[in-house]
Order: C-alpha cells, then sequence, then structure tokens
C-alpha cells in the first residue's frame, strides 16, 4: 500500500506530511487558472491578501480536488475510512504587502471537537517558497496539550478572529518550512503549531487549506469558535450522523 506504515508513522511522529503531488502541471495550471478566475469575478481584494471560506459547495474545482481520491487516499491512511469534509478555505497572499500573515495557531483551537481529531491538508495553488511565506511548523508539537489561544486584534493578521499564540524563541527556532510546488500537498494534524510570515516577493502565495474530521467525532457547537461545520461524507460511512446529513452540492 502506497501510504503505508511509514507514512503513518512519520505524521504521528512530525504532524505532518509535505510534498505530496497530487495534480500535474497542467492540472495545477488549471486550478490556478480557476483561482484567477474566481479572483476576479469576485474582485477579491488584491491589497495584500484575500480569504474566502466553503467553496466547495459552489465551485467544481475546489469540489473536485476536495473529494480526489490522491488527497482522500493519504487522508484514510491517517484518519480511518469514514471521511467528512469539515471544510474548506483559501489562503491567499499577495507580494509587496510585506505585512498579512497567519499568526502561530493551531486548527483544532476554533473548533471544539471530541475527540479532537482532524487534519488539514493545504493544496499549493501557486507555487510555496520562503520568499513568498510559505507554511511554517514545529515538527512534533501536536503532541503536547492544546494551547489557549489569545485574540488581539491585528490587521496584518488573516485568521478571523485574531488568534494567536505566543512562542518561546527556542520553539521559533525549531520551525520549518513546508516549501511547495503548485499542484503538490502538505498535511498536518489539526493540533500542530504552523503559521506563515509574510510575502516578502513580488509573487503571489495562495493556497487551499481543506480540512477533514473521522465520521466519529462529535463538534460543540455552542462551545466552537467559528461557525459550525456542515460536514458532508466523502469517503467510507456515517452511522453515527454526528453532523447531520450534509449533501454534497450538485454541479450542472
Ligand atoms: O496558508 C497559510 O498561510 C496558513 C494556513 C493555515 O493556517 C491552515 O491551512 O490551517
Ligand atoms: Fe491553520
Amino acid at each position: 500500500m502506497k501510504y503505508g506504515d511509514d507514512f503513518v508513522e512519520s505524521f504521528r511522529v512530525q504532524g505532518f506530511v509535505s510534498g505530496i503531488r497530487v495534480r500535474d502541471r497542467q492540472g495545477a495550471d488549471a486550478v490556478r487558472e480557476c483561482w484567477d478566475a474566481l479572483e476576479a469575478a469576485e474582485d477579491l481584494p488584491a491589497n495584500g491578501y484575500s480569504t474566502t471560506h466553503s467553496r466547495h459547495l459552489d465551485q467544481r474545482f475546489v469540489w473536485d480536488l476536495a473529494c480526489d481520491p490522491k488527497i482522500l487516499d493519504p487522508v484514510e491512511a491517517l484518519i480511518g475510512e469514514n471521511i467528512l469534509l469539515f471544510g474548506t478555505r483559501f489562503f491567499c497572499k499577495y507580494g509587496d504587502s510585506g505585512r498579512h500573515r497567519v499568526s502561530w495557531h493551531q486548527d483544532l483551537d476554533s473548533w471544539a471537537l471530541t475527540p479532537p481529531v482532524a487534519v488539514t491538508v493545504w493544496y499549493a495553488v501557486d507555487d510555496s517558497t520562503e520568499q513568498n511565506g510559505c507554511m511554517q511548523v514545529i515538527p512534533g508539537s501536536h503532541r503536547a496539550e492544546l494551547r489557549r489561544h489569545d485574540t488581539t486584534a491585528d490587521n496584518g493578521n488573516i485568521l478571523g478572529r485574531g488568534q494567536h499564540l505566543h512562542l518561546t524563541e527556542e520553539e521559533k527556532a525549531s520551525a520549518v518550512p513546508v516549501v511547495l510546488n503548485a499542484g503538490e500537498i502538505s498535511i498536518h494534524d489539526g493540533a500542530l503549531l504552523h503559521a506563515s510570515m509574510p510575502n516578502l516577493s513580488n509573487r503571489r502565495r495562495c493556497g487551499l487549506a481543506i480540512r477533514y474530521v473521522p465520521a466519529h467525532v462529535r463538534q460543540h457547537a455552542d462551545l466552537a469558535k467559528s461557525p459550525p461545520s456542515k460536514a458532508i461524507l466523502v469517503r467510507g460511512c456515517d452511522r453515527v450522523k454526528n453532523f447531520g446529513v450534509n449533501h454534497a452540492p450538485v454541479f450542472s
């Protein structure tokens, strides 16, 4: 099996994997063109960054990525065969602004999940490098407790609630960049400490975060800090229906 014990063990120890190619060059160009078109059609702000949520519900290219076996196969190896798509979000930082960034955080902080199990796939729409502000992660940090996040207003921080964590200098020094070519993904554990620094280049850096949970998790909607998820079954079966039944979008 392609995603066997070594793959799972590496994820268990490090809290992330990266460099998995899910679209060839032509396919990656097609995704980028779809994002370019969406950006233009909706006049998504180009004054530093743009971000938009849940576009798997109305954009076929996002839905197709979220259901692609090339993505679901490694996700299945990590969270099991019954998989709910929990959410999607574009994170796009434009060059030259040198200000917009994603603060240090753990994804699970917002979601009130029991058990706290979730993974985020980050699909590189553009090449993502240290110069244009690729994601940074702290390997192994997912094995500690979830931390209490501060929420300080800071309009350079792309995260909606301004949530952030203060890291020690030692922790920051252990961060590693997750460099990806367009068409590749990384996957990180919902408890992993991660961030991304400002885009100091003149090249856009767009990525699509795709979140998945196993069907057995429960969300305490009253405790969640972001809107409750309308999670959709994308592989396997859901016997418990903790999120109700949310239908897949239909595209004409
Ligand atoms: O795209 C980024 O810079 C950060 C993404 C992120 O925080 C996530 O995918 O969970
Ligand atoms: Fe995140």
